[in-house]
């Protein structure tokens, strides 16, 4: 209202003021420069428990003891969210701000309380931290499913080629460029992918698998793309967002990159070229910055030259090239990789298994491992379950590893002392596991006393 009106309807400033104040719920105060209160509502005074007519024109540290405003005004600058003690005994949270004209100088001062008691601040405070740290809980977890699971620690193998490996996947990991993971089915290649992500400066941003063999060959193109809102019969309320997308600013992992239908591959080959993604049933583009890493246990040339795999495709994805050695190309991992393992898996699995015996080792070493490391994973786990004790024997491997006697003939020769042994203690074992732990008929079965059956237990840790 311009104050002409409001001279012509008859009515104050301060009545227009109580009009304008009264309803809000929150004390409110407004004091002129000589300190003195021209309008407090309604809420501010029953909380100072005075009528409002004895606090107009008052001088404001007489109706508040603590009242900060000559400061204030003195410093002209606003106090926000200070903690406040009234008279009556309560504590809390209010904002003085200091209305200036325009050279500067004091006109009113404006006072607000924000909180009436401390406590339930607090409690604010206290709900908003409960927040904070349930969004940071669930932002973790989501970096955890978006990002790598794997470092450079996780992968096992000191062997010449698998040092050779994890050189070249650690130079790979800080350059930007595509890798591309060669090696058989069950070598470690999802494992390095893993570790490159992680060792790369990516690694805050997503990492994104997608197994391209297992993804039937009319769902990938919206899978890797995304679509838009009626791009199709039967797409989602809203489009969907692709994997490109999805894993921008971090890394995609291409799994089986061999089985990527050839209408796929252009498109990659655009994506790699272009850094740009269309959705289907879209003609607008959106810039991306990915690094691909593909893997395939395939032989990429020959399915070049088969004309399977685009050759364009196949020198953009080759930049970094790693091949991952099979087991059988480094024997001498397979004791150290088979004792990480078993740590590991033990582990895992809430189980103390921690030796293997000179036996079993052997037949593990002289196993050709078709299936890499994943069938040694899944071999020592096998054992886990079987052994009784802290120690995996023959008897807890598969048959077709201990039929193969004519590679465990080719182990290191050993003293005769230390292969007997193994042999008793294996024995032992063996009877133990048959009898279910009964040490009186296990005695008996092996045909020795009791009390060497104990001793022999003891020393072979079979308890
Ligand atoms: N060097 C290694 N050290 C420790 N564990 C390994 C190593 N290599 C492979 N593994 C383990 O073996 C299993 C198979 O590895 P991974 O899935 O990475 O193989 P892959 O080459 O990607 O197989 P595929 O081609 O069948 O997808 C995983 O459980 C992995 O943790």
């Amino acid at each position: 209202m311009v104050l002409n009106e409001l001279q012509a309807s008859g009515e104050t400033m301060v009545s227009m003021l109580n009009r304008i104040f009264d309803p809000i719920p929150v004390p409110i105060i407004l004091v002129g420069k000589d300190t003195r209160v021209i309008m407090i509502n309604q809420v501010f005074a029953d909380f100072l428990g005075h009528p409002k007519s004895e606090i107009i024109g008052e001088e404001v540290q007489k109706v508040d003891k603590y009242s900060r405003f000559p400061y204030v005004f003195k410093n002209k600058k606003s106090e926000i969210a200070w903690k406040h003690k009234f008279e009556n005994g309560h504590t809390a949270i209010v904002h003085r701000i200091p209305i200036l004209d325009d050279q500067g100088e004091v006109l009113y001062g404006f006072g607000m309380v924000l909180f009436q008691n401390v406590e339930e601040f607090k409690d604010i405070i206290q709900k908003n931290k409960l927040l904070e740290s349930e969004l940071s809980l669930y932002k973790n977890q989501l970096k955890e499913m978006q990002g790598a699971k794997y470092s450079w620690d996780n992968i096992i193998g000191e062997s010449e080629r698998m040092v050779q490996a994890k050189y070249m996947a650690r130079r790979a990991a800080q350059s930007n460029s595509n890798v591309l993971l060669l090696g058989k089915s069950g070598t470690g290649k999802e494992l390095f992918a893993h570790a490159i992500h992680s060792g790369s400066n990516r690694n805050h941003n997503p990492f994104v698998k997608v197994n391209c063999a297992a993804i039937p060959a009319e769902l990938l193109e919206s899978e890797l793309f995304g679509y838009e809102e009626g791009a199709f019969t039967g797409a989602k309320k809203g489009g969907k967002i692709g994997k490109f997308e999805l894993s921008n600013g971090g890394s995609i992992f291409l799994d089986e990159i061999g089985d990527m239908p050839i209408k796929m591959q252009a498109k990659l080959l655009r994506i790699l070229q272009e850094k740009e993604v269309e959705r289907v049933g879209s003609n607008k583009t959106t810039k991306i910055d990915i690094r691909v890493i593909a893997a395939t246990n395939q032989d990429l040339k020959e399915l070049v030259q088969k004309g399977e795999f685009r050759e364009d495709l196949y020198y953009r994805l080759n930049v970094m090239s790693i091949e991952i050695p099979s087991l059988q190309e480094r024997d001498n991992d397979v004791e150290g990789l088979s004792y990480s393992l078993l740590r590991k898996l033990s582990s895992q699995m809430g189980k103390y298994v921690s030796k293997i015996s000179v036996n079993a080792m052997e037949y593990i070493r002289g196993h050709n491992w078709p299936g890499n490391v994943r069938e040694l994973e899944n071999v020592l786990e096998r054992a886990i379950n079987l052994t009784e004790s802290d120690s995996i024997l023959p008897v807890h491997l598969p048959v077709y590893i201990t039929q193969n006697t004519k590679k465990v003939a080719k182990g290191p020769i050993r003293t005769l002392k230390d292969v007997i042994e193994d042999t008793e203690k294996e024995a032992i074992a063996r009877c133990l596991e048959y009898t279910e732990g009964n040490k009186l008929k296990t005695a008996k079965l092996l045909n020795i006393s009791r009390s060497s059956l104990y001793d022999k237990i003891e020393k072979y840790g079979l308890e």
